[in-house]
C-alpha cells in the first residue's frame, strides 16, 4: 500500500474513534476513570478508541504494527472486568476482540531484532491524547501518525472539541501525507481521501510582539513559569493560551496560533513519539517547524520515546529561530 492509501485507512479509523470518543465524553466525564501505574487517569475512551482504530487498521493494511499508548493489562484482570464490558460496548466489538484490538498497539521498534521488516514502516497511535482535557469535557485529540524509517511521514489528528472558523459546531481532522500539504476534514464524512479535504496552511506572523502562544493546561506537562518569560521577552503582552492535547499543534498548523511551547519540567522526562508524531505531520505539511527546545529535529528512531530530545517547540516558521533562542535564554 502507498502513503496515500495508508493515511485514508488511517482518517477512516481516526473518524470512527472521535465518534465514540464525542459519544463516551458525553456521558462519562468524572466517571469511569481507574488509575494506571503511572497515574495518568486512563478511561473507557482510550481503550474503546485504541480497539476501533487498531481493528479498523487490522483490517484495513494488516502488514503494519501500531506503537500505541494503551495496553490491555488493566482490562484483563478480574477486578475491572467491568470496564471491559464497557469498553466493548463502546467500541462495538466482543470483549476479546477488543482486547485483541488494543494489544495490536503493543509494538515496541527499539525490542524488535534488527531484521525485522515491521521496524520499516509503523503506526504510532494515541487513542485519546489530552486525557485530563478529555476528563475535563475540554480539549483533547485522536492522535495517528506513520512512521517510515524512522521519520514521520504523515499523520491523521482528530480534535473533536476544536472550534474551526466557518464552522457551526466544533470539531475538525486534519491529514498529512509528506509531500503534499495538509487538509482539513469534517468529523462526520464517508470520503477518506486524505487530499479531499480544504488545504491548511500556518501564519505567516513574523513579529515577535504579536505572537499568539500555546501551552498545556497542566503545570506538571510543560513549565509554565519559563514560558511566561519567553513570552515577555519577545515582547508578547498576552501570556499563552493553554489548551490540553496535540489540539495545540493543529491551532499553529491551521494559523489560529503561531507557537507552542513545551518545556520541560524535569530533568529526564522522555517525550513519546506518540504525543508528536500526528502533530509534527500536520504542521509541517501546514508550513511550519517543529525542533526540540535546543532546536534540534525531532527524532523518531529511537522507539517509543523521543530519546535524542528535551522538549518541544513548534511554530509557524518564520519566528521559529527567536522563539528558541528566548527559550534558551529563558532555561538558562
Ligand atoms: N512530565 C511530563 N512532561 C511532558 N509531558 C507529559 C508529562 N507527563 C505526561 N505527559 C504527557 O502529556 C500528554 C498530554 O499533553 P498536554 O498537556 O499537551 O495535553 C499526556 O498524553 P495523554 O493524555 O495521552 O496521556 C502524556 O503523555
Ligand atoms: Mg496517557
Ligand atoms: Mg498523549
Ligand atoms: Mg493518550
Amino acid at each position: 500500500m502507498n502513503r496515500d492509501e495508508l493515511i485514508e485507512a488511517g482518517l477512516e479509523a481516526v473518524r470512527a474513534a472521535c465518534k465514540v470518543c464525542v459519544r463516551v465524553q458525553a456521558d462519562l466525564v468524572n466517571a469511569g476513570t481507574l488509575e494506571k501505574g503511572d497515574k495518568s487517569p486512563v478511561t473507557v475512551a482510550d481503550f474503546a478508541s485504541q480497539a476501533v482504530v487498531c481493528g479498523i487498521l487490522a483490517e484495513r493494511c494488516p502488514d503494519l504494527v501500531v506503537v500505541g499508548e494503551e495496553g490491555s493489562e488493566e482490562l484483563r484482570t478480574g477486578e475491572h472486568r467491568d470496564l471491559l464490558g464497557r469498553v466493548a460496548v463502546h467500541a462495538g466489538m466482543p470483549a476479546e476482540e477488543a482486547i485483541e484490538a488494543i494489544d495490536r498497539g503493543s509494538f515496541d521498534p527499539a525490542t524488535a531484532g534488527d531484521d525485522d521488516p515491521r521496524k520499516d514502516r509503523y503506526w504510532a497511535l494515541d487513542p485519546i491524547d489530552g486525557t485530563k482535557g478529555f476528563l475535563r469535557g475540554e480539549q483533547y485529540a485522536v492522535a495517528l501518525g506513520l512512521i517510515e524509517g524512522g521519520e514521520v511521514v504523515g499523520g491523521v489528528l482528530g480534535c473533536p472539541n476544536l472550534a474551526v472558523d466557518g464552522q457551526d459546531e466544533p470539531g475538525v481532522v486534519l491529514v498529512a501525507v509528506k509531500g503534499a500539504g495538509a487538509y482539513r476534514h469534517p468529523v462526520e464524512g464517508t470520503d477518506h481521501d486524505p487530499h479531499h479535504g480544504r488545504k491548511i496552511a500556518v501564519s505567516e506572523r513574523s513579529v515577535p510582539g504579536v505572537l499568539r502562544v500555546c501551552e498545556s493546561v497542566e503545570s506538571g506537562h510543560t513549565k509554565q513559569d519559563a514560558a511566561a518569560e519567553v513570552v515577555r521577552m519577545l515582547g508578547v503582552t498576552a501570556d499563552p493560551v493553554r489548551m490540553d492535547s496535540q489540539a495545540k499543534y493543529a491551532a499553529v498548523a491551521m494559523g489560529v496560533a503561531d507557537a507552542y511551547l513545551r518545556l520541560p519540567t524535569r530533568p529526564g522526562y522522555v517525550e513519546r513519539i506518540w504525543d508528536h508524531a500526528a502533530g509534527v505531520a500536520v504542521l509541517e505539511e501546514a508550513g511550519g517547524t517543529v525542533t526540540d527546545v535546543d532546536g534540534r529535529r525531532l527524532d523518531f528512531s529511537k522507539g517509543r520515546g523521543l530519546d535524542n530530545n528535551r522538549g518541544v517547540i513548534a511554530t509557524n516558521g518564520p519566528c521559529h529561530a527567536e522563539v528558541v533562542a528566548a527559550v534558551g535564554r529563558a532555561l538558562g
